[in-house]
């Protein structure tokens, strides 16, 4: 490798996914120097429902196996464990834990991000909204839609399944021993990286029971203009205040690492994983958008201090805060629940491919769909929808149907979804985006690229290394130790990572044609919606 390697210093990132972790290794210049990744069992515990968990110590001993080999094949390629001078950490958002305080052990599964069980809690906080509704300052209650503005107001975000503050009060309403925990002030909430952090930091021994703003801003419960803990909310959804971390920024020294072969290195970064690919593409000014396609995918635009409220069904959210007391960066999110995932369905579920790659020849195969059109709302539809009640939906299939159409469809469904988020942040920001940072395990098929830019109508710009996940938690981390002269505030210090080359795929399409497929694609999900609530009489 070249920049004389083995005498530099490291920084290491630890990626928690939604199926698999990975801990990478980075040089200054973000060449990956070791790594090693292991994906972990999802449970689905209900067939037939949206049900979606994961059991956090196996995540957590996934994280320690891939630590140990990693270093072992740093050291086996001659550089000494003691280079690493600071890690941070990555991790899927909104996943919600739940451990007691006494013995550090979680009381229940994790529940997803993409689960959606939760459908009629969030109803039962709809109509909370309209009777009661939020008291925003002592004696000021704000009601129905309103309540609702208020809502959007202070977190950014709607009423949603996909939030953790409904999943935790499903679980202390459906699990007895939750029940029980917050009853005695013994329970921690927390997302991934506060489990990971606690865990890395000595547990039930240290206590540190800490959450990242950027994580902490998903969870409904977090007022982003103030970055503290929203009062209103914690009483709205009744939880006691006990159950509360820390809220920490996202670059900053939260302690040494107690157990195993990084002991005594420094965790300098948490950043929730979307913004850590932000971070990781360097968009760290207003106007600059990156997309990373994995079991979702996720696009964020970068509205630098500004909270960019959404009128378009688009997420308002905490980029990072680059220390503790620094001014934040925000951004506008849209989020997709199904991307990866689809492709996953397509080879584990319906078998017509045998591995994720295989669907970029599989769709390669025919020119076109056929005609068909595949909305993949496997659990609704996140942004800019909102609709936990859509159903997936194949439509236009004939007997001329063959597994390459679908193949292709899933891939232009990606596409489709994508441009509908772009259109509603044309509408928000008054910008127009004409090419697209991409990255995520989806990305790494041409065929994919190809779709995505002629579908969508703008540029896509694929950069060879694509762990821009962990390279941004490992920023986070470098600049919170001064390390390489990194600094979130100043995107200049960032001049030397990641610099080799991009890909670029573009439009070939005529326009008419991409509008006439746009349009048709409006109105397959326009089918789509209200079916769980479906009324033959109205149809
Ligand atoms: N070559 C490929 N083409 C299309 N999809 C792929 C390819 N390789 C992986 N995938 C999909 O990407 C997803 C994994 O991406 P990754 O970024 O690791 O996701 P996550 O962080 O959500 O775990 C899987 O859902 C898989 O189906
Ligand atoms: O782990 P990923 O890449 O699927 O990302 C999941 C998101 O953070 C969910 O909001």
């Amino acid at each position: 490798m070249s920049h004389g390697l083995k005498h530099t210093e490291l920084v290491g990132s630890l990626d928690c996914g939604t199926t698999s972790v990975r801990f990478i290794l980075f040089n200054k210049y973000a060449d990956i120097v070791a790594q090693h990744q292991l994906e972990f069992p999802q449970y689905y515990p209900h067939p037939g429902q949206v049900w979606h968990e994961h059991d956090v110590e196996e995540i957590q001993q996934h994280a320690d196996i891939c630590i140990a080999e990693a270093l072992n094949s740093l050291e086996a390629s001659g550089f000494s464990k003691q280079s690493v001078k600071v890690i941070g950490i990555t991790n899927q958002r909104e996943t919600t834990v739940a451990w007691s305080r006494s013995t550090g052990k979680p009381l229940c599964k994790a529940i997803v991000w993409a689960d959606s069980r939760t459908k009629n809690t969030v109803a039962h906080y709809e109509q909370k909204l309209g009777e009661t509704g939020i008291q925003v300052s002592p004696g000021i209650w704000k009601k129905e839609k309103e309540g609702v503005e208020a809502l959007r107001e202070i977190t950014g975000l709607p009423l949603s399944t996909y939030f953790s503050a409904i999943k935790l009060r499903w679980m202390i309403d459906n699990y007895p021993n939750v029940f029980k925990a917050h009853n005695a002030d013994d329970l921690c909430f927390g997302t991934i990286e506060s489990w990971i952090v606690y865990n890395l930091l000595g547990g039930p021994k240290t206590n540190i029971h800490i959450s990242e703003v950027s994580n902490a801003s998903r969870t409904l419960l977090l007022n982003t203009a103030t970055l503290k803990w929203e009062q209103s909310l914690v009483d709205f959804f009744g939880f006691r205040p006990s159950i509360l971390p820390k809220l920490v920024s996202t670059s900053e020294v939260y302690g040494n690492i107690a157990y195993g072969p990084l002991t005594g290195v420094p965790i300098g970064g948490l950043v929730g994983d979307q913004q850590g690919a932000l971070i990781g593409n360097k968009c760290l000014t207003r106007g600059e958008a990156k997309c990373t396609y994995g079991t979702g995918a996720f696009l964020l635009f970068c509205t630098g201090h500004d909270i960019v409220k959404s009128n378009h069904g688009l997420l308002s959210t905490i980029a990072y805060q680059p220390g503790p007391g620094a001014k934040p960066v925000y951004a506008l999110e849209g989020s997709i629940a199904v991307a990866g995932s689809a492709v996953k369905w397509l080879r584990d579920q319906m078998k017509i491919i045998s591995s994720a790659a295989e669907i970029n020849s599989l769709a390669a195969q025919e020119p076109d769909t056929g005609g068909v059109y595949f909305v993949t709302a496997f659990s609704g539809l996140l942004a800019p929808y909102w609709d936990p009640g859509a159903a997936g939906l194949l439509i236009g299939i004939s007997q001329y149907t063959n597994p390459s159409h679908i193949a292709r469809a899933a891939l232009e469904a990606n596409a489709f979804q994508t441009r509908a988020i772009i259109e509603s942040m044309k509408l928000d920001s008054g910008s127009d985006l004409k090419a697209l940072k991409v990255d995520g395990g989806m990305t790494n098929g041409d065929v994919a690229m190809k779709i995505l830019a002629d579908i969508g109508g703008f540029r896509v710009i694929r950069p060879e290394m694509r762990e821009s996940t962990a390279l941004g938690s490992a920023i986070c981390a470098g600049a919170a130790i001064k390390l390489f002269g990194w600094d979130l505030t100043k995107p200049e210090s960032l001049s030397e990572v990641n610099t080799k080359g991009n890909v670029e795929f573009t439009a070939h399409r005529i326009e008419e044609e991409r509008q006439k497929k746009w349009e048709k694609w409006q109105l397959a999900v326009k089918r789509s919606r209200n079916w769980e609530e479906g009324d033959v009489s109205k149809a």
